[in-house]
């Protein structure tokens, strides 16, 4: 289930992600769907039929890698099937993470399905992000582990629809300890800043 490799093809791979983007897409529309009865009756048919299709081909074990530090290319594919930002979970927002200098940065636009505040980002979603994003960064120390705390002051509302820039980048690095900070802007404002702690832990090997 947790398998740190796989021998999944690039087609593969795009044909995986393409399905995360509709199911994606579709979570974002059915926030704001004000269609008739018979329409939605119609959807849930045709969703049902796909569930039926997917059924057999469900097994304990994912067609990619759970976790792979060794990733060369796309950040985001540390963790493909993330709830934060894996590119092959409907659940995450298109978020791309990119090194930048001493920075890691992730840019993403949250829609509707991630409201809290009205016309703003759920603090939780905002929580996820900084708890992968300076998971990640913390790597680059060639340890990691899991997050003992993480704290964050949400100085402004976070807007839906706007481009956010996340930063993280090491704080200190001792003995087992990792502390990373981390920040958020929208249109070069600090809305939100952060600070986590993180534990080395043996990684999975298999
Ligand atoms: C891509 C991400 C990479 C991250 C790697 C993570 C795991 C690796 C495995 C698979 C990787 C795959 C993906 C990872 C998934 C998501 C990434 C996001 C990260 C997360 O989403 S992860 C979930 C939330 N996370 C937890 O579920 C942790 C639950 N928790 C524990 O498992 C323990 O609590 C632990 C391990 C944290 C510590 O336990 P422990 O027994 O190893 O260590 P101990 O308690 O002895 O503390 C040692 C020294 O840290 C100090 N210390 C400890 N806690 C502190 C605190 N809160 N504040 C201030 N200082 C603290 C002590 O005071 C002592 O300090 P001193 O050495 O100076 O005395």
């Amino acid at each position: 289930m947790h398998n740190t490799n796989s021998d999944a093809s690039d087609e593969h791979r795009q044909v995986l992600k393409k399905l995360s983007g509709h199911l994606r897409n579709i979570i974002e529309q059915s926030i704001v769907l004000n269609a008739p009865d018979k329409v939605i009756t119609d959807i849930n048919k045709q969703l049902a039929t796909i569930e039926t299709i997917m059924q057999p081909y469900v097994t304990d074990k994912r067609a990619l890698e759970y976790y792979n530090p060794n990733v060369r290319g796309d950040l985001n594919d540390i963790q493909p099937y993330s709830a934060v930002s894996g590119h092959y979970n409907a659940l995450a927002a298109p978020i791309k993470f990119e090194q930048q200098q001493d920075k890691l940065i992730g840019r993403v636009k949250y829609g509707r399905a991630y409201e809290g505040p009205p016309n703003c980002v759920h603090g939780a979603i905002i929580a996820g992000v900084y708890d992968q994003l300076m998971a990640i960064a913390g790597m680059a120390t060639g340890k990691a582990g899991p997050t003992a705390y993480l704290n964050i002051d949400y100085h402004k509302p976070t807007p839906l629809f706007e481009a956010l820039e996340f930063q993280a980048w090491i704080s200190l690095e001792r003995d087992n300890k990792i502390i990373v900070k981390g920040q958020c802007l929208v249109q070069g404002e600090v809305v939100t800043s952060s600070e986590a702690l993180f534990i080395v832990k043996a990684l999975l090997n298999k």
